[in-house]
């Protein structure tokens, strides 16, 4: 399912609806970049629009960040690898058994199947955000926690920011993929994301690959914006 050359950038499309959505990738190359559908262009189209990003030669990250009980969401997973999506996730809040049920129902699918991965906390989440959910820990020690509990339950990575992403390389091992939003490059606004870091700096502190969205899709010349960070970060 991975393309040859690993693409490390994976361009959030988060639009609307369809149109503009493909008037972006219509511009774009598959071999510098993979795409994300999320919650918002899912629901308006769905999974006829992943398949034609796929038939376009894009690797599709399905960022639905299932969280629910075992039962629904393994099926949900099993869903995501019909649709035969690069990469799915899940919360790793919603625990051991949920996680454990979604990588078992993962391996009817062999080879073939989607990487699976959790989020652990959100970039967007700060230490007084964690403590108004009763989480007294600080974002890279809760961060370390679900990352372990995710690891323990045989997932392929986790969705965390580029801050924390030394001490999960050096906790968790090179092979345990590290998904990081969050990104901003030095002139981008950071808008509702908290935990931040440059595209450069990210891959530095050991992100395998990194999601990014406004700092594209808001630019005046996305395509630009894009190049700017594609000729940043293929140069380490
Ligand atoms: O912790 C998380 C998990 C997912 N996201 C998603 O990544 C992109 C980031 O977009 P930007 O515009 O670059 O902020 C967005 O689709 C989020 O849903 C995240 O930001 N943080």
């Amino acid at each position: 399912m991975q393309t040859a050359n690993d693409p490390k950038i994976i361009v959030a499309l988060d639009f609307p609806s369809q149109n503009p959505a493909l008037e972006l990738v219509d511009k774009l190359d598959p071999a510098k970049c993979r795409l994300k559908v999320g919650k918002e262009l899912f629901t308006r189209s769905g999974p006829q629009l992943v398949e034609g990003l796929q038939k376009r030669g894009f690797d599709v990250f399905l960022d639905l960040k299932f969280h629910d009980i075992p039962n629904t969401t393994s099926a949900a997973v099993a869903a995501a690898a019909d649709l035969g999506v690069w990469m799915v996730n899940v919360h790793a809040s919603g625990g051991e058994k949920m996680m454990t049920a979604c990588r078992e129902r993962l391996e009817a699918f062999g080879t073939g199947r989607p990487l699976l991965i959790a989020v652990t906390v959100l970039t967007s989440m700060n230490a007084d955000d964690l403590a108004g959910i009763g989480i007294i820990d600080s974002p890279e020690t809760q961060v370390s926690r679900l990352a372990t509990l995710t690891k323990n339950c045989g997932l392929d990575g986790v969705v965390c920011s580029a801050q924390e992403a030394p001490k999960l390389k050096a906790e968790q091992g090179a092979d345990f993929k590290l998904i990081t939003p969050g990104i901003r490059p030095l002139t981008a606004d950071k808008g509702d994301q908290q935990r931040i870091m440059t595209p450069t700096d990210a891959l530095k502190a050991g992100s395998d690959y990194l999601v990014i969205g406004r700092p594209i899709t808001q630019a005046n010349d996305p395509l630009a914006a894009l190049e700017a960070i594609h000729s940043e970060v293929i140069e380490l």
